[in-house]
């Protein structure tokens, strides 16, 4: 492509999205490529995870960046928080690239946003990792327990994708005991694993299923639940089927054979299309717990972290994550309108309040 035409696509990219700010970090000393995107600061400093990945292109990292940091903007706007939303991604491969010079380096580009940024752990990245970026820089969170961190946020993530499913069961069935209901886990990593516990604990059934067999065999085993193949799942009658793999799962194929009453998982941009596929479960009758507002625990645990609360207080946070599902399954129906729809039109009011406050000192 010619220089002057991908300068103007890329700026454009950044203008659909609506981004604030995309910072590029090169430093060929450390071997660091990096890209920060800051995409709303309305409700407070922008925080997201970093994730190291070795992405085909550049563009490929570009997009993620993107989409990734937009979502935080959602999930901490309908979570209630007082935070903005931003990502940052690394480009190589944590196995092989990752260096303390290479993540200190990163922490220093992150020391020069001023607090604009805070980061945390994602795809690649671990609590380690949030250690040595802290030796450059305060704006981190997802430290070890041992550092005054908030330790491992699976936990907190599958809690707040179980309220979720029993808001979502209430809405249908008029109570939320998941008793004598049947879920299908696809994707039993460390949210889908503490999801399953969760259910187990309340006699659902279910079934799990993951690319990794040694996992399959390792989690139906220890909670009691059956191992499903990945490729038939969808042919499975169980009343939810939750995602907490990969995204655009829920498309154009997957909605035709879809058995299920109820889609509630943790996977980040679940609808390969959400105005196409929204409004195609709408008409099915199939109901979408929309994915950023049930997968918000992991950053409600930042936030927690950030602002000093106990455990405690995050989990009472974690467990608003009912509430917030049954608001935009509320407007949905009220208004006829996706439950995709009616998140992002919660999302937009709560974002224009809060602008209105700001416009004064
Ligand atoms: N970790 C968090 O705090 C958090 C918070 C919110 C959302 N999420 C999202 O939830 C999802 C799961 O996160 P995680 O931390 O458990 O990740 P993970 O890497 O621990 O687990 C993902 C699991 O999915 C499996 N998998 C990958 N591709 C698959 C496929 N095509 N079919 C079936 N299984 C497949 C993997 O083998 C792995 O066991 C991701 O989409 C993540 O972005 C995570």
């Amino acid at each position: 492509m010619p220089a002057k035409e991908a300068t103007e696509s890329l700026f454009n990219k950044i203008e659909t999205y609506g981004h604030k700010k995309i910072v590029f970090c090169s430093d060929p000393d450390t071997g660091l490529k990096a890209i920060i995107a800051v995409h709303d600061t309305t409700l407070g400093p922008a925080l997201g995870g970093t994730r190291m990945w070795a992405y085909k292109t550049e563009d490929d990292a570009l997009d993620d960046v993107l989409r990734l940091s937009k979502n935080i903007t959602y999930k901490a706007a309908i979570s209630g928080l007082n935070l903005g939303g931003g990502s940052a991604v690394i480009i190589g491969d944590s196995r092989r690239d990752k260096t303390e010079a290479l993540l200190r380096k990163f922490g220093r580009f992150i020391k020069n946003l001023n607090g604009e940024f805070i980061t945390a752990e994602d795809v690649g990245t671990n609590p380690r990792d949030m250690a040595y970026i802290r030796m450059e820089t305060q704006h981190v969170t997802g430290l070890p327990e041992t550092m005054g961190g908030s330790g491992d946020p699976t936990p907190i993530a599958a809690m707040g994708v179980y309220m979720g499913i029993k808001a979502s069961v209430k809405e249908l069935f008029g109570t939320d005991n998941l008793t004598g209901k049947s879920v299908i886990v696809q994707g039993i990593g460390h949210v889908g694993e503490n999801l399953v516990k969760l259910l187990r604990d309340e006699n659902v059934k279910v079934y799990v299923s993951d690319i990794n067999d040694e996992r399959t065999g390792f989690v139906s085993k220890k909670y009691g639940a059956q191992a499903v193949s990945n490729n038939s799942i969808f042919d499975i009658d169980a009343d939810i089927y939750s995602p907490c793999a990969l995204g655009a799962t829920v498309n154009s194929q997957t909605i035709k054979k879809l058995k299920c009453a109820i889609i509630a998982g943790s996977a980040n941009n679940q609808l390969e299309d959400e105005a196409v596929h929204g409004q195609m479960l709408l008409e099915k009758g199939i109901l979408f717990a929309p994915d950023y507002v049930i997968s918000a625990g992991g950053v409600i645990n930042c936030y927690s972290e950030l602002m000093g609360f106990s455990k405690k207080h995050s989990l009472q946070l974690t467990e608003n994550i009912y509430e917030a599902t049954r608001n935009v399954l509320k407007l949905s129906k009220a208004e006829n309108i996706p439950t995709i729809q009616a998140a992002n039109k919660i999302v937009s009011k709560r974002l224009a309040d809060i602008n209105k406050v700001k416009s004064s000192y």
